[in-house]
Parts: structure tokens; C-alpha cells; sequence
């Protein structure tokens, strides 16, 4: 990790109708850790990674990103600015009509001009970073367990080679040796390809395995943010009880 921030968010207020999710929220990631962001359900999480790339506009606010303010940007600019970030959304969010290569494939498409042969080249070479064989690229995702899905997304998070990473809840549903290792895959990808990652989850043990500094969201704004010991010393009651609960205490069990 680097003293470069990464994403810079400032006075972000974000609302659906007359619902403020955020209110003047102010956040730092740094560039080259992964941030996990927490919070209770509800609080924003996701709205917050929507808001930064571009997907929720924001009621006031800006983020900034690599230095380059992308608040404002459409058409071309928000275009090229896109290709600095892969998301792998909550629930995957594969197209279930084309096969698990073509999906990897369609970032490529969007934004580049590769001819097709170094396209189907490229896209076996993410899948392989994920984790997945040969033999995932031609199924389609019902074809595929929970588990590889989720590799498959992050397959095509990473198919532009951005170097900031979005997942939102990416051990959701997964049974816990899945979870596990997801977990290990997401460290080890971040620090062979010295990725910024910004992690959405509830998952304490994720955070255990995979976070360098975790930001707490709750009353519109961030509350705190730190390390797993710098949060488990403040006293806020929520943060209180999410670290040092039973399964804060069951995720630290394992960490030692
Ligand atoms: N498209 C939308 N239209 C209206 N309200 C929305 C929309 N998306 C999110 N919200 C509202 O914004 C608030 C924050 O939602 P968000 O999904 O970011 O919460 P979260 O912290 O990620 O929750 P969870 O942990 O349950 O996934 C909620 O009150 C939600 O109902």
C-alpha cells in the first residue's frame, strides 16, 4: 500500500427521492490496499460503490479517482474513465445467454478493438487467473456452480486489467471452504497485480483474510476507519459488537 489515495470521495450526499442514503460522506482508498467497507444493512454500501463508478449520480459531492474528478463525466469521458475499475456486482451478474468466455469477453468488446482470436486468448487467461480450468469458458453459467460463477464475474472484472478492483458482497451465498477460498484468491490476485480493491461485504472473516483497512459506514457517513485493531478499540456500539461479538471473536480465533 502507497500513501497515493486512489479514490478520493468529498461531501458525497447521495438520495432516492426524499430518502438521503449519504450525507456530506468524505472517504480515502488508498492506493494498492483493499479497503473493505462494512456497515449495517441498509447503510449505503452498495450505493456508495455505485455512486463512485458512476452508476448512482450523486446529489452533491465529487469523487475523484487516480486524481481525476469523475463526477461529472458522460459519453467518452466516463467511457474511458471506466477503464480504470472492474466490478464484480453482488450477485455475479453474468449474461445467462452467452457462455462463461463470451462474458469475460464483453468488457473487451465494449472498450477495445482486439481482434476476436486475442480476445478468446485473453479471456481464457483471466479465467485461469480466477481460478477456473479450459473447460468453464465454453458452459454457460447455469452450467456452473456458485462458487465458479463467482470467478467467472471476477474473470471479467479483471478482463480489461483495471487497476482497481469493485466487488460487492463476493463471498455472499458461498459456503465457508468456498468463502475461504475466494478470500485467498482475491489477496493473492491483489498483490501479484497490485490491485486497489474496494470490498462491499458482511463477512468478518473476509475482512480478517483479505482487508488492510476496513471503513464503517452507518448514519450516512463513514463512522470510522482503520484496521481490524484500530476498530476493535473504538467504542461505537455497532462496531463494538460486529468485532468483538462471537463472530468477531470466532473470525479473530481463526486469525491467530
Ligand atoms: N434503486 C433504488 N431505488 C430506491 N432506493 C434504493 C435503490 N437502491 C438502494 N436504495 C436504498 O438505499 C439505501 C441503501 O441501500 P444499499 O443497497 O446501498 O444498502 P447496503 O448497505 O448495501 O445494504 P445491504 O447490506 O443490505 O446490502 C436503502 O435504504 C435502499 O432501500
Amino acid at each position: 500500500m502507497s500513501e497515493e489515495i486512489a479514490i478520493k470521495v468529498r461531501g458525497l450526499t447521495t438520495a432516492y427521492g426524499t430518502h438521503t442514503v449519504h450525507e456530506g460522506l468524505d472517504l480515502d482508498v488508498m492506493k494498492g490496499e483493499v479497503l473493505g467497507v462494512i456497515g449495517p444493512s441498509g447503510t449505503g454500501k452498495s450505493v456508495l460503490l455505485r455512486a463512485i463508478v458512476g452508476l448512482k449520480p450523486p446529489e452533491t459531492g465529487t469523487v475523484e479517482v487516480f486524481d481525476q474528478n469523475v463526477t461529472d463525466l458522460s459519453g467518452d469521458d466516463l467511457r474511458e474513465v471506466q477503464n480504470l475499475w472492474g466490478i464484480m456486482f453482488q450477485d455475479g451478474a453474468l449474461f445467462s445467454n452467452l457462455t462463461v468466455r463470451e462474458n469475460v469477453m464483453v468488457p473487451m468488446r465494449e472498450h477495445t478493438d482486439l481482434p476476436e482470436p486475442l480476445m478468446k486468448q485473453l479471456a481464457d487467461q483471466k479465467l485461469r487467473m480466477s481460478g477456473l480450468d479450459d473447460s468453464a469458458g465454453p458452459k454457460f453459467p447455469s452450467d456452473l456452480s456458485g462458487g465458479m460463477r463467482k470467478r467467472a464475474a471476477l474473470a471479467r472484472a479483471l478482463a480489461l486489467d483495471p487497476p482497481i478492483l469493485f466487488l460487492d458482497e463476493p463471498t455472499a451465498g458461498l459456503d465457508p471452504i468456498t468463502a475461504a477460498g475466494f478470500d485467498t484468491l482475491v489477496r493473492e490476485l491483489q498483490s501479484a497485480l497490485s490491485l486497489t480493491v474496494f470490498l462491499v461485504t458482511h463477512d468478518v472473516d473476509t475482512l480478517v483474510a483479505t482487508c488492510d483497512r476496513i471503513a464503517v459506514l452507518g448514519r450516512k457517513k463513514v463512522i470510522a476507519a482503520g484496521t481490524i485493531e484500530e476498530l476493535r478499540r473504538n467504542d461505537d456500539p455497532w462496531i463494538q459488537d460486529y468485532f468483538c461479538g462471537p463472530r468477531g471473536r470466532a473470525a479473530q480465533a481463526g486469525e491467530s
